[in-house]
């Protein structure tokens, strides 16, 4: 398998820093299509962490019992709500995104199934799929052929398990996520310590972060940094491959000050400045 490493080297490649002339209508519009009644928290971290990135503009997708929460909690994005009060039934929006990232805390209800099947049906925007919105699709395996040619799938180690079935080594695990990497024409984030990065027959093996990570909400935030990636123009691997890196550096910066236990997902959103300024500083 031989998996390239993703060192500061291999980010320096990639890292595209900020125009001086740029404006928030050319630094991106993201959706992040999150939340349910009791995880509008897994919606605001994602929205958070993907303003935090860089996009300029950042709209949330949320049940009517979020609108208030996420308007408060985060002035900076703006909300558009479901039908429903409690869980995602209908996914309509009358903005341009230019990524979306779809799934932290939707919940797996009947109703938010099949509005992420006909969401599935009208999208060719690129894609983050993360969570529940995984969960559902490895119920209803024939929607996977829906997603967009390099839509970035985030699974956690049951989430992938749920997705490509149980594995007997790790070299079945890998093999097995390749293969399904081709077949959908996807890119799989495979979450861990440390996180893979699966495209098509190429693993990338990322090298930061630590178990301060293992907190509630990590990935929710991960899906919304690298969403804002996808966002601002970044091909899909190279934002699957920088929003890892960033998000794990987070983790590494704040270590001395939190130790690994009192780190909390919020953690990971106020250090991502401190991430960015540490690739400036390497230029
Ligand atoms: N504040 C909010 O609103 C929050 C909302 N959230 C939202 O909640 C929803 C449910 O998400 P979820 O991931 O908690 O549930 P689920 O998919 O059943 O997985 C749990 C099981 O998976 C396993 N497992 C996980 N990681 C593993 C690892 N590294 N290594 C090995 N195993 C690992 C482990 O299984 P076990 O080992 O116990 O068999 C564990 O019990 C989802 O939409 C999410 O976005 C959360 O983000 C929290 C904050
Ligand atoms: N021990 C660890 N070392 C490094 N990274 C970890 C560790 N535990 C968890 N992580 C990272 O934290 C994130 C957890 O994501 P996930 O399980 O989806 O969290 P949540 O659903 O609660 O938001 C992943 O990016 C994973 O790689
Ligand atoms: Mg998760």
């Amino acid at each position: 398998m031989n998996p390239i490493y993703i060192d500061q080297n291999e980010i320096l490649k990639r890292y595209k820093p900020i125009d001086a002339h740029t404006h928030k209508g050319i630094q991106g519009h993201a959706l992040i299509i999150a939340g349910s009644y009791g995880k509008i928290g897994a919606a605001v971290l994602a929205v958070k962490g993907c303003l935090r990135t860089g996009c300029g503009l950042v709209t949330a997708f949320v049940p009517k019992c979020g609108y208030q929460i996420v308007q408060i909690a985060i002035p900076e994005a703006m909300v558009l709500t479901d039908v429903e009060k409690k869980h995602i039934s209908a996914i309509v929006f009358d903005i341009k995104p230019q990524a979306i990232g779809i799934g932290p805390g939707i919940g797996q209800e009947e109703p938010t199934q099949k509005a992420l099947h006909e969401f599935l049906i009208a999208n060719n925007i690129p894609l983050v799929v993360d969570a529940d919105a995984l969960n559902i699709l490895s119920k209803n395996r024939s929607w996977l052929t829906l997603l967009p040619s390099k839509t970035i799938l985030t699974p956690h180690p049951k989430e992938l398990e749920r997705l490509i079935g149980e594995w007997d080594s790790e070299e079945e695990k890998f093999q097995k996520t390749i293969d399904f990497s081709l077949h959908y024409d996807v890119i799989v984030v495979m979450k861990g310590a440390p996180t893979y990065i699966i495209d098509a027959e190429t693993v990338y093996r990322n090298s930061t972060g630590n178990a301060a990570l293992a907190t509630a909400g990590s990935g929710d935030v991960l899906t919304g940094i690298i969403t804002s990636l996808l966002a601002q123009s970044y091909e899909p691997i190279d934002a699957a491959i920088l929003g890892v890196y960033l998000h794990g550096l987070t983790a590494d910066i704040a270590l001395p000050e939190t130790g690994h236990q009192a780190f909390i997902a919020s953690d990971i959103i106020s250090n991502i400045g401190k991430a960015y300024l540490s690739l400036e500083n390497l230029e």
